[in-house]
């Protein structure tokens, strides 16, 4: 998958992930309104009209980006049928070509971990049979446990041929409280990176390890420094748009190959429709207002990464 994930990036000149982050405010009127015809002002009906805005974005931009990420939290907001709409997503980007980042930030004790890791990148047993229970390629994980709660998800993925990345530096401004704490005369951050190297040596793909890593663009000088720590780890980058993080910053996140990095972005595309510079497009058009912002970023991004 780490290869896929590479070549699409390579093929559309794009290392781009649009975050699919659908909160129900941010759902155009006309589309809740026919899902609550349909379903009422229910949990089915909220995660009918979030499908179907996911669907619109996944149509009117799936020939530009590589990847998805979806934010499970978003989905379980709903419930049952939020995660239905979760899976729905993820099957029907995948059918497009996308690659499916879950953004699960899963992490346990090690039975526990190897549940989570079945659950969203392997295959369950039920009796004779196997069952894939979501269908993600790529999931987050929070390594705060340690190894025990890393090696399940690596060894499915081995087995899967699926990625993780690993949070090392989170984009949100309270995260240095642990992140940045010297330990040895080392931040955390670093000792985290340091082991994501060395586990991804353990899983390589052609060029890129299956293991990569989250730092977030809202910290790029630590950025430069992890990039270098984690040579082959794609680093997928949070915190662009949104939260602040600009193009101008992410250079040091790439390597000399003009690869190693995807940046993500939710909001700033899912909600374009809703910002004074895409108001042209009303909520009709919210998806082509998403299909301008994804272009728009890419010309963005073309400072940070073109060599
Ligand atoms: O360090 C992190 C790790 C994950 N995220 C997630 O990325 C998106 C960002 O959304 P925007 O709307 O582009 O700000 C969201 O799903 C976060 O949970 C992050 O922001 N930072």
């Amino acid at each position: 998958m780490i290869n896929q994930l590479v070549n699409n990036i390579k093929k559309l000149d794009a290392p781009i992930v649009v975050g699919l982050d659908p909160m129900l405010d941010y759902v155009p009127e006309y589309i809740k309104k026919s899902a609550f015809a349909e379903y009422g002002e229910t949990l089915e009906g909220a995660a009918e009209a979030i499908w179907q805005y996911n669907k619109g974005i996944i149509d009117a931009t799936y020939d530009l980006i590589p990847a998805v990420k979806p934010q499970i939290a978003m989905y379980e907001q709903f419930g049952v049928p939020g995660l239905v709409a979760f899976n729905k997503t993820c099957e029907y980007a995948k059918s497009k070509g996308l690659v499916i980042i879950g953004d699960i930030k899963r992490g346990d004790i090690g039975s526990t971990s190897k549940a989570y890791a079945v659950g969203h990148v392997g295959k369950v047993a039920v009796g004779s049979k196997t069952y894939s229970g979501f269908c993600e390629d790529f999931v987050t994980v929070n390594p705060y446990l340690g190894s025990d709660g890393i090696r399940p998800f690596m060894e499915v993925c081995k087995e899967e041929k699926k990625g993780m990345f690993i949070l090392v530096k989170t984009s949100n401004p309270s995260s240095g409280e642990f992140q940045d704490q010297q330990i040895d005369g080392k931040p955390l951050y670093e000792m985290v990176a340091e082991k994501v190297a060395a586990w991804g040596d353990e899983l390589m793909g052609d060029s890129y390890s299956y293991v990569g890593a989250v730092v977030g663009a809202t910290y790029p000088k630590m950025g430069e420094a992890l990039r270098k720590i984690m040579p082959k780890s794609y680093i997928l980058v949070p915190g662009y748009g949104a939260q602040g993080g600009q193009a101008k910053d992410l250079a040091p996140f790439f390597n000399e190959d003009g690869l190693g990095a995807i940046i993500n972005s939710s909001r700033g595309i899912i909600c374009a429709y809703k910002q004074d510079a895409y108001s042209q497009f009303g909520e009709e058009n919210y998806a082509d207002a998403s299909r301008q912002a994804v272009l728009d970023m890419k010309e963005d991004l073309k400072q940070a990464w073109v060599k």
